[in-house]
């Protein structure tokens, strides 16, 4: 590859290559014009189409949130009524892929989530339909309406898909989704079969909220390169959720429960904290952020939730005392301070889930249940103006070696 003359906005890492820069992780690399949602990494400010993440947390819901991200604009009262009517006629699952979540019961459920994505786009009629479409190279009124149709349900049939595989790990009986519960509550009754105290309910709407959109991290950035080659938005959102799942992006809410209750004591904070400031220690879950160089507005909002949800029912395994702690000292101690590392979003979320009786290991496929809006908008944006994703890699290696047969080698 030829020496590049490009001139590429970075303030990042950039390694040095016999063919040019190489952006380490396309660290501030911009990939597409966007007007989804807005970040203010130094001053900690995150809008949905220009909205404020506060106002939002503070007056909507999960429902009018998920249609002003995928549409643009907030709706009328009889958009949001005939919207939400349509979340719920989508919510049930293809009988095939109620078996693939059977069959992964004892998997991590974001292996299961991964597949079941997948396998109710090769069930999906319309899913097809729109592929055929694609396939000759048309994307029209007709394939964008077929394309809204299908992220629509996406958004839909995510919280049934989790929710069966809680109850099939558990081995319980399926509870069919209810179409007079919002989303987040119908989500919870169908976790645990009974309908959900309402702070509970409050929560997940909170959650679900907060995490709806986040410009273009990994997993959306990958369901971008899926799309670009005209693959279809399962497979592109099963693509997201693999890269949702790993503990720098979306597996770190899981990572950092198991953190606070590994320690369960507040005293032991310091310790862990130190640990992760030692070359090669391990990194301190729920903290940093390639963007946010401030606290974490989202994760600001989840902590006061959080406050207010053990004051109510208590905090017996100590994870909002133990958070605190690692907090405190995370703000005081120069190395986090001097990298501008503060909690991320992950930090806070997972405490009440934990106490809703929500096991760790649905954290992260809740975080796809939110997200799942935000990848299909950014798809349906970037298909406006396609053009497939394909880097270079600088080779490093020799040329025209002789190839020796086995026995001579
Ligand atoms: C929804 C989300 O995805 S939010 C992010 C969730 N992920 C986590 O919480 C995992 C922990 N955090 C991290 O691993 C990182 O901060 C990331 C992945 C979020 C961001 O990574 P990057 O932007 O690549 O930052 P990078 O790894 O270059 O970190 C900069 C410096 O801070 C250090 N650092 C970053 N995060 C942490 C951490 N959590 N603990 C200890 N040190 C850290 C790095 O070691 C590096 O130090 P150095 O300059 O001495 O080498
Ligand atoms: O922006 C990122 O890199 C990760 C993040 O916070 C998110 O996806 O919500």
């Amino acid at each position: 590859m030829s020496e590049q003359t490009v001139q590429i906005r970075t303030s990042g890492k950039v390694l040095q290559s016999p063919c040019g820069p190489i952006v380490h992780g396309l660290e501030d690399v911009l990939i597409k014009n966007t007007t989804i949602s807005d970040i203010d990494g130094e001053k900690g400010i995150l809008w949905y189409r220009g909205y404020r993440i506060e106002d939002l947390a503070k007056f909507s819901n999960y429902e009018e949130v998920s249609f002003l991200v995928l549409y643009g604009r907030l709706p009328t009262r009889s958009e949001l009524k005939e919207y939400e009517r349509r979340l719920k006629s989508s919510r049930d699952l293809h009988p095939a892929t109620v078996e693939v979540i059977r069959a992964l019961a004892k998997a991590h459920p974001m292996f299961a989530l991964e597949a079941a994505v997948a396998a109710e786009g090769a069930y999906d009629e319309d899913n097809q339909k729109l592929i055929e479409a694609l396939r000759v190279g048309r994307y029209k009124a007709e394939e964008k309406e077929l394309a809204y149709r299908i992220a629509e349900k996406l958004i839909a049939k995510l919280p049934t898909m989790v929710a069966y595989h809680y109850r099939f790990s558990k081995g319980l009986e399926l509870v069919r989704p209810r179409d007079d519960l919002s989303h987040a509550a119908n989500f919870l009754y169908m976790m645990f079969g009974k309908e959900p105290d309402p702070l509970a309910a409050k929560g997940i709407d909170l959650y679900l909220i907060l995490h709806a959109d986040h410009e273009v991290p990994a997993s959306t950035f990958t369901a971008h390169v899926v799309v670009s080659t005209l693959s279809d938005l399962y497979s592109s959102v099963a693509a997201a959720i693999a890269a949702l799942k790993g503990p720098l992006h979306g597996g770190a809410n899981e990572m950092a429960v198991r953190n606070y209750l590994e320690i369960g004591d507040p005293s032991k904070a310091k310790e862990l904290v130190e640990a992760a400031t030692k070359p090669g220690g391990p990194k301190l879950m729920g903290v940093g952020h390639r963007v946010y160089k401030a606290y974490d507005p989202r994760a600001r909002i989840f902590k006061e939730f959080s406050r207010d949800y053990v004051a109510k029912f208590g905090d017996p395994k100590n994870l909002f005392a133990v958070a605190s702690a690692i907090e405190h000292e995370v703000l005081n101690n120069p190395y986090f301070q001097q990298r501008k590392l503060y909690p991320n979003v992950d930090f806070w979320s997972g405490i009440a889930f934990y106490y809703m009786g929500v096991p760790y290991e649905y954290f992260t496929p809740i975080f796809a249940v939110s997200r799942v809006v935000g990848w299909v908008a950014h798809i349906l944006e970037y298909w406006e103006n396609n053009r497939i994703f394909r880097p270079r890699a600088c080779y490093a290696g020799p040329h025209d070696l002789q190839y020796i047969p086995i026995d001579q080698r």
